[in-house]
């Protein structure tokens, strides 16, 4: 049996002047390992379900489990630098070198420097960069893709056996996109972590996603796999989505 990763109990958010709840009595379980996609509309509450998971927003009803243990009673701030954050806009810091954006959270724990220049090393190579020509550079001397690269590099530093990954491609053209979902794939496969990723896109999020969550207003719509999504979408709302993306593939074959 696969340890559960991460789960949620009823979970709800209701920010303050919002007409219907970012997430609503939301409850699910991840097990450890799995690939699961966060798919939905804009302002279906994607980002906020992740955010509640590093404790950047509180749930203000239910309860969050990663590992059987209440994030509730863990010291925010210690739960974050045990997991992994990826966003779209990367924000590596701009006066430091690539390097020294990965080593952020192994010196805030007081890695030895031995320690650290190794996980750099082996760190650029895990995201396809070689680390002779890519870490003594600063950020504005990388493309977006590289960027992003390092990014991913950085929140894989301290090992986190849970990934969060908030449209960490969506800024990037198509083939630097398909090419970093190939090499995120292999990452996943090796390490053997949970990763939780958010996305607009249904294809990336079924490549992706060994289950898919879909949500709408807040509410899970289904949480499956790709393949019972396509063939019994729960609602009329996942029913849409799907055909939509069907159509666009049907516009590229009549257009060949
Ligand atoms: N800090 C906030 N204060 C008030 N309302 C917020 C806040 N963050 C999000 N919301 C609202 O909560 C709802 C869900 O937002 P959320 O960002 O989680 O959606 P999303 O599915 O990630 O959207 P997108 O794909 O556009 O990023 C939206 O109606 C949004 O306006």
């Amino acid at each position: 049996m696969p340890k559960t990763a991460i789960k949620f109990q009823a979970v709800s958010k209701h920010f303050a002047d919002a007409s219907y709840p970012a997430v609503d009595n939301v409850t699910l379980t991840i097990n450890e390992g799995e690939f699961i996609t966060v798919l939905g509309s804009s302002g279906s509450g994607k980002t906020t379900l992740l955010k509640m998971v590093n404790r950047l927003y509180d749930c203000d009803g239910g309860k969050i489990e990663l590992f059987d243990e209440d994030i509730a009673t863990v010291d925010a701030v210690a739960l974050r630098r045990r997991i992994g954050y990826v966003v779209q806009h990367i924000g590596l810091f701009p006066h430091m070198t690539v390097a020294e954006n990965i080593a952020t959270v192994p010196k805030l724990l007081n890695w030895s420097k031995e320690a650290i220049v190794a996980r750099v090393d082996e760190l650029l190579t895990t995201v396809g960069l070689d680390p002779e020509e890519f870490k003594s550079r600063h950020p504005k001397q990388l493309s977006g893709g590289q960027q992003q690269r390092v990014g991913l590099a950085r929140a894989l530093a301290v090992n986190p056996k849970i990934m969060l990954l908030d449209e960490p491609f969506g800024a990037l053209d198509a083939i630097t996109r398909l090419n970093l979902q190939n090499e995120l794939l292999k990452i996943h496969g090796g390490l053997k972590k949970t990763f939780l990723f958010v996305t607009h896109d249904i294809n990336e999020a079924f490549k992706l996603g060994n289950r898919v969550i879909i949500m709408n207003e807040g509410n899970v719509c289904q949480f499956d796999t790709p393949k019972n999504i396509m063939n019994m979408p729960a609602n009329a709302f996942v029913k849409e989505l799907i055909d939509a993306a069907r159509g666009q593939e049907s516009f590229w074959g009549e257009r060949a």
